[in-house]
């Protein structure tokens, strides 16, 4: 049986997969070229991540499809319900990057408080009086310790990142129209472990009372954060997006951050992703990743394999 990654899949999965007879193949191929590629060579398996799209005209055109596996947690580039109704079944692994990304939430919110994103590109190469400067323009960092963060949509990410946050010694409040309340383990290096229940409150409280907001929903018609909801926020908070462009409304968050009513912003995606708009490059407010809250060798690890034992699972 072949698979093809066309984004890439982790050695730990391909070995996986090879072991149990499948031929996987990691060319990656043109979006426009897929339907040719996937009925020439016959592929029962297409694994993707967030570049390739897998729509209803991929889906008509290559019978021999089978499943659709999305290494990571977002089904937005898939046609999920036309899928299944085809009999082409869609997996993804929804637990496997909460961690990854949850850390990546707090390198943005640690840069934000600290202005690593400026002060790493400004360090002169000498001059004292120009680290006398450098140091006065980043001496107002504030601490994350005893500060509030929000987190929007309590599901797996949202909860990984609380757990850090509570590590961290900050007051961890959340809102989520499905989730009332959730328990977040902290483990320690000495085997103990400590129970903490968070129960979700209103998205408006959440806005006034939180120092930093963190979002984790999933992709939607309207945004979550507009005008109105900064608005809302406390002057001077952080936000982050590491859930999926569009949820911001970019243009209201610009505008906040130069009239300085938010301090920064952290995003790992983009209303207009691959490349953010031009107004977003240049903020001195804003740390920019690329799109890699799931980019780490363990969380790609544990989706190669995690897909790989599915593929075998369903294929068997
Ligand atoms: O939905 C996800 O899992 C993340 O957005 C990661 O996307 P990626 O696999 O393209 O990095």
């Amino acid at each position: 049986m072949k698979v093809l990654a066309n984004d890439g899949v982790s050695q730990s999965g391909i070995d996986h997969l090879e072991s149990n007879g499948f031929e996987v193949i990691t060319t990656k191929v043109a979006q426009e070229q897929l339907i040719d590629y996937l009925n020439k060579h016959q592929i029962e398996v297409i694994l993707v991540r967030s570049a390739t799209k897998v729509r209803k005209d991929i889906i008509d055109a290559c019978p021999s499809l089978k499943i659709i596996g999305r290494g990571g947690v977002g089904l937005d580039n898939i046609d999920v319900e036309y899928a299944k109704e085809k009999g082409v079944k869609v997996i993804n692994t929804p637990a496997a990057s909460s961690a990854s990304v949850a850390e990546l939430v707090f390198a943005h919110l640690l840069s934000g408080v600290r202005f690593l994103q400026n002060a790493n590109r400004d360090m002169p190469l000498e001059g004292e009086s120009k680290f006398k400067d450098l140091k006065k323009n980043y001496a107002k960092g504030v601490e994350l310790r005893g500060k509030t963060i929000g987190i929007i949509g309590f599901g797996r990410i949202g909860q990984a990142t609380a757990k850090i946050a509570l590590g961290l010694g900050m007051k961890v409040i959340a809102s989520d129209g499905y989730v009332d309340e959730a328990t977040i383990e902290l483990d320690f290096f000495d085997g103990q472990k400590v129970d903490f229940t968070i129960k979700t409150i209103s998205k408006e409280e959440l806005l006034k009372n939180s120092d930093f907001i963190s979002l984790h929903v999933p992709s939607q018609k309207e945004y979550v954060i507009g005008k109105q909801e900064i608005e809302m926020m406390k002057d001077g908070a952080g936000i982050i997006n590491a859930a999926r462009g569009g949820v911001i409304d970019e243009v209201a968050l610009v505008e906040a951050l130069d009239k300085r009513k938010l301090s920064f912003a952290g995003l790992d995606v983009f209303e207009s992703e691959p490349k953010p708009e031009i107004k977003i490059l240049m903020s001195p407010y804003i740390s920019l990743t690329p799109h890699i809250g799931g980019s780490t060798n363990e969380a790609q690890d544990r989706i190669g394999l995690e897909l790989a034992n599915q593929i075998i699972e369903i294929l068997n």
